[in-house]
């Protein structure tokens, strides 16, 4: 029995055939062999890493032409079935290789250096002999000594009966940490005998009645010395009358910083309540329904996801919670953390690789059923998934900009599908594409039009910043906006001082008229080039020199537009010097926690103002901030992207909703050089819908999504002219082999058109219903993976790009 090949996706991802090769597998694995494990084997003059994707017993390769399988690196899968069939569905969707798709579903720490340890579970006389002898009176032996012994089929055994367990130890993280803690005496009449023995001796009288009161109990001895005052001395004196031994207990890597305090779920309002019913009913008939949650802030979305996942936890299934980027939100996972404690694992960007690995196990050994998580936690190896939530589902981050290009929403709907349960991706201001989608019935829409406790949405207005430099004003604070300050700090309420970056200092500006610079072809902003003083557009490859006066209304205040937080607090010392400012950016969070300090530091009420960039904007709850000013809504506007309206429509209506969440009523300060453009107009009624009809009336007219599907398809190479003609290769052969539908707008220079001592170009395709694409695609990256990259060029595919 058993298989005699194997079907392996090779590690090397600049080959130009993506497919599976046959290798044979040795005698002795036959019959240990899985699909999903990892394995070394020879591939030209030497050994990759591989994973098996199938076992078969026949293949077409000639018996002497077959090679065998070098070495297996595990016994249990680290793939499962569904992550295989994922591989191949990605594959195909994203158009990148497979051996990419099976790698983003690991933790790094699997690619890295690592032993694989077994540990022995039970006692080692019930194990046959020449187990026995291999583990001699070690509790752990290396899995490699297996292997050598040739007992590979045995330990499978041991690992299925559940005698020996693996745990694979990352190199680079040393070894696993264990603390000596102090395990008090579960038996009372011990502790009675150390009593009596130490009558003579207080303090260790009182460390021993105490002890009473904490029978069995574990603790660490900094904290019993902090609980009972006893010292060492003393402990000591107590452990040699018997009551309490000193134990080594190993410990996982713990991201959490603090202790949490437990909270229970919350009466739900109407609105909540008719959410969560509907989920739940979806649940009940293991229907795989993607809900959109659409909810103003402060709504309570995040009450509702607590308690579908606690139903989805009482039926004994797993939770998928997904958050844009979690270092940003410590809020967030706090909020998980105290209703549902140790079975909830946390994945993010701030943790070592040991410390994601540690969490990865937890989930694959089953010893969670939540994980909250950043983009790549949609990958969670959990096998009885019931509910999967994105919060901010609009946010860009979802998307992965490497290959595999994925959407997080797409791997979520996918993984729904497979699994019978719902997806809720939920938003106060949903993608265009995913409004459209619910308003299509494709998904079903779902509101919380009030906030939770039916506070007032926060009063906005828009203070125009062509006026005050008008009136005098030179600064970078409207009247509004300091009078708003002023009274803060004289009523001791908390601010929040959001400076937009996106797009910082990269379009020209009038400051007088509000006019920027744009495409004469495009109706898109131009790009500021500093190194030639130049204005392009990136959509049509249209430039000019930099205007020395305004085109609109000849004034000479044009200039490009950006300022730093710095810059901005040393402007309100200015203003306020007895404020007590914040700052939270780049630079002040480098250092791993850096937010959750900052935020504590606020939410405890040690500033008057929290100043920041983008990671500001989402999922802060704090009940003392009346006040939000946004210093330049702008920025984002005249981005060169056909989402730019959307996202400085969404970034406006996040950051504002942070204004008035509790019982004190918020107020919001937008400035602005355009009052008048919609997008701006609109976040002050914090209404969705308006803003989605006159944007989508936009996309409309100019062939954009979500009327149009688009594709973009970038060339690279460090001489320009290598970088231009393979990109109009590349337009070429898309325009001979796509239908005439389809649009086909390039070769242009990129967004960034020089990047890494390569010079951009891309093309973009715009298309509705096109069935060829994608083999035709498809066929463009085998000529550039057989023959183009030999010349240096580089070329990338992405089927929805979030930025173009
Ligand atoms: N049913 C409820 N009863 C009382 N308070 C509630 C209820 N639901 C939510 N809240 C409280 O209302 C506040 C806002 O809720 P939450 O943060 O969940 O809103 P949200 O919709 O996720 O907000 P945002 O999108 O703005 O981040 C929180 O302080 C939360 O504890
Ligand atoms: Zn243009
Ligand atoms: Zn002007």
């Amino acid at each position: 029995m058993g298989f005699s090949v194997a079907e392996v996706i090779v590690d090397v991802a600049t080959y130009h055939v993506d497919r599976p090769f046959d290798y044979a597998v040795p005698q002795e694995w036959r019959e240990i062999i899985e699909a999903g494990c990892r394995v070394k084997v020879p591939f030209g003059p030497r050994n990759v890493l591989g994973f098996i994707v199938g076992l078969k017993n026949e293949t077409e390769v000639p018996p002497n032409k077959i090679k065998p399988i070098a070495q297996i690196l595990d016994i249990e899968p680290v793939l499962t079935e569904e992550m295989l069939k994922m591989a191949k569905w990605l594959k195909n969707e994203t158009i990148c290789y497979e051996i990419d798709a099976l790698q983003v579903m690991l933790p790094s720490a699997l690619r890295a250096k690592y032993e694989k340890i077994a540990v022995l579970q039970v006692e080692l006389a019930k194990l046959p002999q020449e187990v026995q002898t291999l583990f001699g009176k070690r509790q752990k032996a290396n899995f490699k000594e297996f292997e050598k012994a040739e007992l590979l089929p045995v330990l499978k055994e041991l690992i299925a009966s559940g005698c020996v367990t693996i745990e694979n130890i990352v190199k680079q993280q040393g070894s696993v940490k264990e603390v000596r803690m102090v395990e008090i005496t579960s038996d009372m009449q011990v502790l009675e005998k150390a009593l009596e023995s130490a009558s003579r001796a207080a303090k260790q009288r009182q460390l021993i009645i105490w002890m009473q009161a904490h029978l069995g109990e574990i603790i660490a001895p900094h904290h019993l010395y902090e609980e009972t005052g006893a010292t060492a001395t003393v402990l000591q004196g107590v452990i040699e009358k018997g009551a309490a031994r000193f134990v080594q207990e190993e410990v996982y890597r713990d991201p959490f910083t603090k202790g949490v305090t437990r909270t229970q779920s919350l009466q739900l309002t109407q609105e909540q309540n008719v959410a969560l019913q509907a989920i739940s009913k979806s649940m009940d008939a293991a229907d795989a329904t993607t809900f959109l949650l659409r909810g103003v802030t402060g709504s309570g979305k995040t009450e509702v996801y607590l308690q579908a996942i606690q139903k989805v936890l009482d039926e004994g299934k797993e939770a998928i919670m997904l958050v844009p980027e979690i270092s940003l939100t410590p809020q967030m996972t706090e909020r998980f953390r105290s209703r549902f404690g140790e079975l909830v694992a946390v994945m993010h960007s701030g943790l070592s690789v040991g410390e994601k690995y540690d969490e990865w196990r937890k989930i694959q050994q089953g010893k969670v059923s939540v994980v909250v998580g950043a983009r790549s936690a949609i990958f969670a190896p959990f096998t009885n998934i019931g509910l999967i939530i994105l919060d901010e589902e609009h946010e860009s981050t979802y998307k992965q900009e490497d290959s595999p290009r994925y959407h997080a929403r797409d791997v979520a709907i996918w993984r729904s599908q497979f699994y019978q349960c719902p997806v809720i991706l939920g938003s106060a201001t949903p993608a265009l594409e995913s409004f459209a989608r619910a308003k299509k019935g494709v998904y079903t829409l779902l509101s919380l039009k009030q906030r939770a406790m039916n506070q007032a949405m926060p009063t906005v207005y828009v203070a125009d910043m062509r006026e005050e430099l008008q009136n005098g004003n030179r600064s970078m604070f409207s009247e509004q906006l300091i009078e708003g300050i002023r009274l803060r700090l004289e009523r001791r309420e908390q601010m929040v001082l959001f400076l937009n970056r996106r797009g910082y200092s990269s379009f020209v500006l009038c400051r007088d008229c509000g006019t920027v610079v744009q495409c004469p072809n495009c109706d898109i902003s131009l790009t500021y080039h500093r190194t030639q003083e130049k204005l392009k557009c990136h959509y049509c490859g249209y430039e000019e020199h930099v205007p020395q006066i305004c085109p609109q209304c000849q004034s000479e205040h044009i200039r490009y537009f950006g300022t730093g937080t710095q810059k901005v607090e040393e402007e309100i010392y200015k203003l306020f010097p007895e404020a007590r400012v914040l700052r939270m950016d780049v630079d002040t969070t480098k250092h791993k926690g850096a937010h959750e300090e900052i935020l504590q530091a606020f939410g405890e009420g040690r500033a008057d103002i929290l100043l920041g960039t983008q990671m500001i904007a989402k999922g802060l709850d704090f009940p003392n901030i009346t006040l939000v000013g946004v210093l330049s809504a702008d920025t984002s506007l005249h981005l060169p992207d056909y989402r730019a309206a959307e996202r400085t429509f969404q970034l406006l209506t996040q950051v504002s909703g942070r204004a008035g969440r509790h019982d004190k009523p918020g107020e919001v300060v937008i400035q602005t050089y355009t009052p008048e453009h919609y997008a701006i107009e609109l976040s002050k009624m914090q209404d969705y819908e308006p803003f989605y009809e006159r944007e989508m009336f936009l996309r409309r007219r100019s062939g954009y999504p979500p009327y149009y599907y688009v594709a973009l398809v970038q060339v690279s190479h460090e001489d320009v002219m290598m970088a231009a003609e393979y990109a109009g290769r590349a337009a070429d052969w898309l325009r001979a082999n796509l239908s005439e539908k389809v649009a086909i707008i390039g070769p242009t220079t990129a967004s960034i058109s020089r990047l890494q001592n390569r010079y951009r170009y891309q093309c973009l395709i715009k298309y509705k219903i096109e069935p060829n694409l994608i083999p035709v695609l498809q066929r463009l990256l085998a000529m550039y993976r057989a023959d183009w990259i030999k010349q240096g060029i580089l070329m990338t595919v992405d089927l929805d790009p979030s930025t173009i």
